[in-house]
């Protein structure tokens, strides 16, 4: 079998190769000529896949994105051609709450909040939104959650709708998918008319696609107004040529990598291998745990007197959100946004840093941290 990756998608050699020769293109550059042997396709979310691209490879039989956001993916052309599909769930959850913890906890020391008084507003709480909102609660700090879809489905969710929660969040975190219609679309979600419905302090935090806020009214917002809200984002509208006139304005600016941790990355590449083993009837011989480098952190010792105050010390061993802000504003004039992403230095999550000690609080395991053996 001919199998095409993305080059940005580690770990394909090893995990594809018992498949069939392994070939890598640019995601963002591809084009139809390119795929016409392909069997297999891998891609990452920069890929748009539909009929253009794939109108010149009768034999594809699988598209896997190793990514949790499926917009790029056209399903119903795949679908009529028969060609297999997977999307993988989850794989970088864990990363983009950690990237989020990070900008909260920078915003906290720049504004000096406590975030133990604020209110934080959760829209989409699925996999990503679920897990943050066990960690805010894990760090006593209130949550309101918003997912009509989820409240549709389950009686005991504990629903605010969009409008209450624009009015009493202090901050909101967004963590949809990106939907263009129907009766929960979220492209613009955050537009002229809902901005102003926000508390004029309330923070701002958008990893979730560029387009659920509109950029230009969030701009037009930011430029009029004297005491600024505060804004991270990590999505842009129309990457890889964002609306660079933001950048003076927000606080944290990132080359959309919330996801980018390695183990994130590498999960996405595991669990399209484990589900091309299903469909072609192969038996797994590849595990992540054996493919992933050492971490240069392994081990570290608790004492009996750690306290909530001291997570914020332990995260930044693994991950500070400033470094991203920095690289971003330092190169990319000079290097361009897909640049910035594919030279993403490496970053662990909590989990690749076991914890020993004799009392370990529960709220840390409960954040991603393991405990040592
Ligand atoms: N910045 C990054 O690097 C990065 C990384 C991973 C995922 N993402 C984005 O984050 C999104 C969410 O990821 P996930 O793993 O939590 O997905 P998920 O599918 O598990 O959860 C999304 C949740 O959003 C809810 N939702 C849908 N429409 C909504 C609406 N109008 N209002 C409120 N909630 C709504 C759904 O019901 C669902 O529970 C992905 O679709 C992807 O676009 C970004
Ligand atoms: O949807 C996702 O999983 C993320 O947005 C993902 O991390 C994006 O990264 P990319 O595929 O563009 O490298």
């Amino acid at each position: 079998m001919r199998i095409f990756a993305d080059e940005n998608m580690p770990l394909v050699q090893p995990f594809f190769a018992q498949f069939g020769d392994v070939s890598l293109f640019n995601g963002r550059t591809v084009a139809a000529a390119q795929l016409a042997e392909a069997d297999i396709l891998l891609v990452r979310s920069v890929t748009q896949v539909n009929a253009e691209l794939l109108n010149n490879c009768p034999q594809l039989r699988f598209v896997g994105t190793a990514t949790i956001g499926m917009d790029h993916i056209d399903q119903p052309y795949l679908a009529q051609r028969n060609i297999g599909f997977a999307s993988a769930p989850g794989c970088n959850a864990q990363s983009v709450v950690e990237y989020v913890l990070s900008s909260l906890w920078y915003l906290a020391d720049k504004y000096q909040w406590q975030l133990t008084e604020k209110t934080i507003g959760v829209v989409g709480v699925g996999n990503i939104g679920r897990r943050l909102v066990n960690a805010l609660q894990a760090l006593n700090i209130s949550v309101l959650q918003c997912d009509p879809l989820r409240a549709q489905q389950e009686a005991d969710f504990a629903h605010t709708d969009f409008a209450t929660l624009c009015r009493q969040a202090d901050i909101i975190s967004f963590h949809t998918p990106l939907i263009s219609n129907g009766p929960f679309a979220t492209r613009h979600l955050l537009n002229a008319t809902t901005l102003p419905q926000l508390k004029p302090e309330c923070a701002l935090i958008n990893a979730s696609r560029g387009a659920v806020i509109d950029n230009q009214a969030l701009l037009n917002e930011l430029r009029c107004v004297e005491q600024r809200r505060p804004v991270v984002l990590d999505v842009w509208e129309q990457e890889p040529d964002i609306l660079t006139a933001l950048l003076p304005y927000v606080d944290i600016a990132t080359a959309h990598i919330a996801g980018h941790s390695v183990e994130g990355k590498a999960r996405g590449t595991e669990m399209l291998y484990q589900r091309c083993c299903e469909l072609f009837g192969q038996p797994v011989k590849q595990q992540l745990g054996q493919l992933l480098a050492v971490p240069a952190m392994e081990k570290l010792q608790i004492s009996a007197d750690f306290g909530l105050p001291d997570v914020q010390n332990l995260a930044r061993l693994l991950y500070d959100v400033r470094r991203d802000d920095a690289i971003l504003r330092h190169y990319l004039q000079r290097n361009g946004f897909d640049w910035l992403r594919k030279s993403y230095p490496a970053r662990r999550e909590f989990s690749s840093l076991q914890l020993c000690g004799k009392v370990i609080p529960g709220y840390l395991p409960q954040l991603g941290f393991s405990l040592a053996q």
